[in-house]
């Protein structure tokens, strides 16, 4: 359902260029949980922008569920974003003025759905996240944990096809960091939503049941476990 074919990306910063990603190529099913691994630099980010048509290729084609993406028009992008994938980051990046609930029910409201349907869904999964008795919490009265548990909801509320995590576990403690993992293995099983996280922390990587290894730009190794 995702495929990339020999992708390239290579920076222009002044006289210096940097060539981040040298030809990748992967395919990726529905329901997979997998993790984009490799040291600072490998161009892991990189590739997590281009799947989530936050940024694209130089060279190269890439497929999410049977659309080439460099052929959806520019004003087409952003609803083509909005309906297909979900994004987790390392720093959370919820509101900071709107409760949990509304920071998980705002995307819904984007979409238009009706005001009961929004909070029957909304309170259902934050509960499924393990937030309920919070949802009137601003993000500054929870933890990193239970913030990320939030961006899990958020992420997951318009039901996309593939949810893209960078870094997921970064600001969090390794136990935490754990729980987190945890949720995102239950909400892939229970939902078939495709995962892809980047990490370079080997205990991220012993979570995925598919190691994408990146070196240097390259893909190094690609293992299913
Ligand atoms: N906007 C940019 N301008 C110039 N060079 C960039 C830019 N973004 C990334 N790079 C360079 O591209 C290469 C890959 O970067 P990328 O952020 O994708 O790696 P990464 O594996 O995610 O690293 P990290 O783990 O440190 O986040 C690095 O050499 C980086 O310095």
């Amino acid at each position: 359902m995702i495929s990339t074919q020999n992708v390239h990306r290579t920076y222009q910063s002044g006289e210096t260029s940097v060539h981040a990603l040298k030809g990748v190529d992967l395919e990726i099913e529905t329901g997979e949980f997998l993790s984009i691994a490799g040291p600072s630099g490998s161009g892991k980010t990189t590739l997590l922008n281009i799947l989530g048509c936050i940024d694209s290729a130089d060279e190269g084609v890439v497929h999410i569920d049977g659309t080439e993406i460099t052929s959806i028009p520019h004003g087409k992008l952003a609803s083509f974003r909005r309906e297909k994938l979900g994004f987790v980051f390392q720093s959370f990046n919820l509101i900071p003025v709107l409760s949990a609930y509304e920071n998980v029910a705002l995307a819904l409201n984007l979409l238009k759905i009706p005001e009961d349907e929004i909070k029957k869904r909304t309170m259902a999964l934050l509960k499924e996240v393990g937030l309920e008795g919070m949802e009137n919490r601003r993000p500054g009265k929870l933890s990193g944990g239970q913030q990320q548990r939030v961006a899990i909801a958020r992420a997951l509320i318009k039901e996309p096809a593939i949810v893209l995590a960078d870094e997921p576990t970064a600001n969090l403690d390794s136990e935490t960091g754990q729980e987190i993992l945890e949720l995102m293995k239950k909400m892939n099983s229970k939902t078939n939503t495709t995962f892809i996280f980047s990490t370079h922390d080997k205990m991220v990587m012993d979570y995925a049941r598919r190691l994408v290894l990146l070196h240097d730009g390259y893909v190094q190794k690609d293992e299913r476990r």
